[in-house]
């Protein structure tokens, strides 16, 4: 078995994408592996320009779905794409699903456009294994709230989240072998335990 080399990590906001990525970084370095860990909308000195855009200015769902592929163009042109040819493992918090579940379902942009900007940006290329922390919203907002102040998708509603939630759960039904649900409405430890089974089952 190959293990997988381009891994993402989604879910709504709050759901403990960033508190288990530490931890994953180095269990795979500890298997050897020259890992490199970014994230989205960012990871390039542009795609952190749009970031700031796009979670603290207002602006219209198109235009939001075209600054987060733009982001991704640049991000997967200049690093991710890269990496992977130099033989590198990707940690990657968030990837192309976040657009389906934020723009598409948290905004209602139509998927088909969705699937269009996937192509043109990243020529329909999708992560090797996608760790979706799956939480309830309303739980993901009392963990932020105690957390920090929210930024533009953070301040949304708790139906905001479950449309997000939703649509996570669409992208995962469609590839069940890419897609591993984490139950992260348990404890931080018991979180990790089941990444960390995730990942051994796939030979890291
Ligand atoms: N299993 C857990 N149980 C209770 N609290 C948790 C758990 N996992 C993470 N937290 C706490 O919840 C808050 C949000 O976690 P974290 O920042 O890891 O989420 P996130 O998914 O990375 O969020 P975002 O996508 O918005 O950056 C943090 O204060 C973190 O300590
Ligand atoms: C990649 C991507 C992200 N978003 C949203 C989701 C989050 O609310 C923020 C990123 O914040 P995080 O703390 O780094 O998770 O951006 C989005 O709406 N669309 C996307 O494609």
């Amino acid at each position: 078995m190959t293990p997988p080399r381009f891994i993402s990590f989604e879910g709504i906001d709050g759901a403990g994408k960033s508190t288990h990525l530490e931890a994953t970084e180095a269990r795979l370095r500890a298997c050897g592996a020259d890992v490199l860990r970014s994230r989205e909308p960012g990871g390039t000195p542009l795609a952190e320009t749009l970031r700031e855009l796009v979670l603290h200015q207002s602006m219209d769902p198109l235009t939001e779905a075209l600054l987060v592929f733009g982001a991704r163009r640049d991000h997967w042109l200049t690093v991710l794409e890269p990496a992977l040819a130099a033989g590198r493992v990707l940690l990657c918090d968030r990837f192309a699903d976040a657009s389906f579940a934020y723009q598409g379902g948290g905004r209602g942009v139509a998927w088909e456009q969705l699937e269009t900007l996937e192509q043109w940006t990243v020529a329909g290329r999708r992560p090797d294994l996608t760790l979706w922390f799956d939480l309830d919203p309303a739980e993901a907002a009392r963990r932020r709230a105690a957390a920090r102040d929210a930024d533009r998708f953070e301040a949304q509603d708790l139906e905001f989240f479950e449309r997000v939630r939703d649509a996570y759960a669409r992208r995962a039904a469609a590839e069940p072998e890419r897609f591993v649900r984490l139950d992260a409405g348990q404890a931080v430890s018991a979180v990790g335990a089941q990444l960390a089974a995730a990942l051994q089952e796939r030979g890291w």
